[in-house]
Order: C-alpha cells, then structure tokens, then sequence
C-alpha cells in the first residue's frame, strides 16, 4: 500500500506535505517524495527511505510553492528502485506529475498502447508512470492551452475506459491545479478536506483521514469510486463522476491491517471495525473453544491491540500487553524481502516474561499472511515461559494472492494456501489456533456503513472485484514477483537508476 498526499493552499505547502507524509508511512516505508509547483515549474525531492531521511532541511527549502503532493511507497509493481520512487513527472502536455496507490492489473499491456498509440516510452517498471502516461495521452487530446474542468473530466473518463485495477490518485498540471481520482470500484481510499484561510479556501486530499487530521484540514468526504476532483491553484473546487459503472468495493484488508485506527475510510472508523472484528471472533471462541483453558489475552502489537482487547471483554478474562514494542523499528509485513522480514520480528518485539510463565496464553493478531509473525511470537511466549500458546487471527485465512496494491504475489508465500487449520497451527508451533469467519469479518466492517454492499476481499475469498483476474494472469504474476524473482530484477534494476534520479 501506499500512502498519498495533496494540498492546494495559501501559504507554501512543503512542510504540512511532509507531517502528512509521516502520518501516512505505515503505508510505505520504502520510499518517499514530494512535488510542489512554484512559479511554473515543478520542484521534486524523492529517494528511497523513510519520509524522516529523505527530506533534509536544504530539500525542504527548495519544495517552494503554494501547492504539491506526496507519495510514500511500499512497491507492489516493477522494482524499488529510487528510480520508481514517487511522483512521476511527464512533460507534455503541461507538465504532469503524478503519485498513485494501488496496482494497475494490465499495466503490460497498457505500456505496449502507450508505445504503438501514442509513441510514448516509458522507461522504468512502474504501473504509476504507466497511468501517468495514459493520463497525459488523453489531456494531450484536447486542442486549447488551458483546459477547462470538463476536458479534464473528458480525460479522466477516458483513462478509466482504459485503466484496471486499483488507484487512488492525486496529481499535479503545471498552471492549472490539483487532480485527484479514484478508481471505479474505490478499491483504494482517498479522502478530501478543507479549510478556510481568511475568506478563500484551502483543500487537501489523502489516503487517510489521519493525514486532514495531523495538518488541520477538516474532514469534507471521501472521493467517490469513479469520482475526479479538479483544484485551480486559485483553490476553486470541481468534482464529477467519470465511471459509468461505478461500484464501492473497498478493500477490507485496510480495515484488517494497513489503515490507522484513528482513521475513517468510507464513513466506516477503522478503530471501531477492529473492536467489532474482536468482539466476533471473541463469540467465536466462545462457541467453539469450550474444553480450551484461556488465563490471559496478549495481542501481538500494534495492529491487533485493538481486537485482542475486545476479545478478552467477551471471554471475561485479563488483556495484558505481554509483548513490548521497540518503536524505532517499521511495520514487518511490509518489508521488502522475507530475510528482513524475519530478522526484524526479534528485533521489534520482546516478551515480558511475568505474564508468560506457567499461563495459558491467548495471542491475538490481526492477521496471518506469510506465518513469519507468528511462529517466531509463538517460539519468544514458550520461551518466556508459557504453558500452552492459542494464537487467535482477526482476519481468515489469506490464501490467495492480491493484486490491487499488497505486495502478495505468490501462492507459496502464504501459509494458509493449500492447507487447513491444523496444519497452519503445526507449522507455526500453536496449541490451537482459530481464523475469523468471512461473513464474520465483512459483518464487523460493513454494519458501520451498510451501503456498501461488497467489500473487496480477494485474499480470503479468491474472488477479483475488476472481473479480469484469471490463473494465467496469477502464474506471470508469481513468475515476476516472488521473492527470489525480486532479488535478480533488483540488482538488474540498479542499472537505470541515474537516468531518473541524480541524487
Ligand atoms: O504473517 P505475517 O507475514 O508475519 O504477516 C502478518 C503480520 O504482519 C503485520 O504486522 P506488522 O509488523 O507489519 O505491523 P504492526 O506493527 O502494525 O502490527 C500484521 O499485523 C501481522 O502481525
Ligand atoms: N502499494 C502501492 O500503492 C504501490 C503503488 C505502485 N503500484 C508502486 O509499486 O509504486
Ligand atoms: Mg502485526
């Protein structure tokens, strides 16, 4: 996942792009980049890293400009690469930049119409720069120097004829404004703020709520699927629908794992779906665990803490944080590479022995993916002196890949695919172990916003909202992106760092 970020202000930009970006990086930690438009021209600082080690002082102060976005990366197309850090820029029509999140399902093809179509070459890996480029084809075909906001409705209507897959949007045209799209099924969030500077108005646009929230935008709505949003830079507002067939099928595994707590996507708090996800599997537990002996309830920090502690308000039994967090260390799941990811569970969590010894402990987690979690927490409870270890899951099994903006290319990858509960629990070390129900699951998220009729849920269910997923597209995807296939397109990639990226 990635996180997004526009402002169209006032007063310069570059700093509340910035604390907007610290907010979001527990959606990219990979790579980070701003672009602000000053005096007709764009000013761009990216580099692989977190927000905190990519922009230095002397970055900060040439991001000039009243308006700009930002990107954080967590790859899940092409290399990570500093060349595939985000915005992109193009320069014809305008001079276009552009930062999205989400997974484009036919970026290859896509990249070939852009070479025989429009004599257009693209020359890194990135699904992003691929839509940038559709982008910039579509305004390219309106004849006047300035477009109005019903051409670039036109465009973005005809980019969403083209597009598949997830993106949320937000991009920049040089003497124009900000534009912010969604993709159709609203896979992705993206959330639209506002605040007033005297007697003008100023707006910001986001993945996450959190983000308004940190920088001082009130929160106005979310963008809807289909929906485009046109800011001038004299911070006059245009929205309209751009997708005939729009759906709302957000992604549910934000609820589950990458979103904030603090933030509400689709009118729906992420917090309080997670209290409703624990309070399920805690009546699920209930039912189904009556011989199991449960002293105390640990959740395995951080995005569990929330469910665990609803589960032990419905088993009556004690929540104690017996794991300690260190807090210079990212999230793991979205590191790149299983050697990371595994170094890093030992280094990020430690046990506090008191509430281990001789208990029968309850672990909660927010989800199982590849097990790397897991087996090493269960491993550190017996050690620190456990009787039994029950490990809990908020979300069911994951058991197929995902396409839309979660780097979970492979089957093999995943220790759920291909294997029932018991077999999950003897790989990882567990006494017991319980998933959520599905229907348990969508029933926690969608009571909080019942208009939405589906969610997307491709990881549990194997079902892909966008319709064109099919096995021989999740071969070549397997093919290109497991984890060996990234170490050689890595080194590979490291070739064409410099034509985009001088430093
Ligand atoms: O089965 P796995 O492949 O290990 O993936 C699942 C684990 O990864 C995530 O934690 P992460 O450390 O990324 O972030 P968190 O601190 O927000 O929980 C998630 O919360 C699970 O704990
Ligand atoms: N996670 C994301 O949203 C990634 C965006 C884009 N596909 C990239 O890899 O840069
Ligand atoms: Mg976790």
């Amino acid at each position: 996942m990635c996180g997004i970020v526009g402002i169209v202000s006032t007063t310069p930009v570059n700093q509340s792009i910035y604390d907007a970006l610290t907010v979001l990086q527990h959606r990219g930690q990979d790579a980070a980049g701003i672009v602000t438009l000053s005096d007709g021209n764009f000013r761009q600082r990216k580099a692989n890293g977190l927000v905190r080690d990519v922009f230095e002082a002397k970055h900060m102060q040439r991001l000039k400009g009243n308006i700009g976005i930002g990107h954080v990366r967590y790859p899940t197309a092409g290399s990570s690469s500093a060349a595939e850090a985000q915005p992109f820029y193009v320069n014809s029509p305008f001079g276009i930049s552009l930062a999205h999140n989400g997974n484009l399902t036919n970026a290859a093809q896509l990249k070939e119409d852009q070479f025989h179509k429009a004599r257009r070459h693209i020359n890194t890996t990135s699904d992003s720069e691929v839509l940038l480029n559709v982008m910039a084809h579509e305004l390219d075909k309106c004849p006047s120097l300035h477009l109005t906001a019903e051409e670039i409705f036109t465009a973005i209507t005809a980019v969403h004829k083209q597009v598949r897959g997830a993106y949320a949007v937000v991009s920049l045209i040089i003497n124009h404004g900000l534009v912010a799209f969604r993709d159709p099924n609203g896979i992705r969030p993206l959330v639209l703020g506002m605040r007033n500077e005297g007697d003008q108005k100023e707006y910001m646009v986001a993945s996450e709520s959190v983000a308004l929230d940190a920088v001082g935008f009130n929160f106005v709505r979310d963008i809807e699927p289909g929906e485009a949003v046109y800011i001038t830079d004299k911070g006059e507002l245009f929205s309209a629908h751009c997708a005939k067939d729009a759906k709302h099928n957000p992604c549910i595994f934000e609820f589950v794992y990458f979103a904030r707590p603090d933030s509400t996507i689709d009118k729906i708090s992420v917090y309080e779906s997670r209290l409703a996800m624990g309070e399920k599997l805690g009546q699920k537990i209930k039912r189904e665990w009556v011989d199991i002996d449960i002293d105390v309830v640990i959740p395995i920090p951080e995005t569990s803490c929330d469910s665990a502690l609803e589960i032990a308000k419905v088993l009556e039994l004690p929540y104690r944080q017996g794991f300690v967090k260190n807090r210079y260390i990212g999230r793991t799941f979205i590191m790149p590479g299983q050697t990371l990811r595994r170094k890093s569970v030992r280094r990020k969590l430690n046990a506090i022995s008191s509430e281990f010894v001789g208990k029968n402990v309850l672990l909660v987690d927010d989800s199982i993916v590849r097990g790397t979690t897991s087996e090493q927490i269960i491993e550190m409870a017996r050690e620190a002196g456990a009787k039994n270890v029950y490990l809990a899951s908020a979300a069911p099994e994951v058991r197929y890949p995902n396409v839309y903006g979660i780097d979970m290319p492979s089957t093999d990858e995943l220790i759920a695919h291909g294997r029932n509960v018991d077999e999950i629990a003897t790989m990882i070390g567990a006494d017991a172990l319980i998933f959520q129900d599905l229907d348990d699951l969508i029933a926690a998220v969608s009571k909080f916003n019942p208009e939405i009729k589906k969610f997307e849920t491709s990881v549990f269910s194997g079902e892909y909202v966008t319709g064109d997923i099919d096995a021989d597209y999740l071969q070549r995807l397997n093919d290109l992106r497991n984890d060996g296939a990234k170490i050689i397109k890595e080194q590979e990639e490291i070739a064409n760092l410099e034509i985009h990226n001088e430093g």
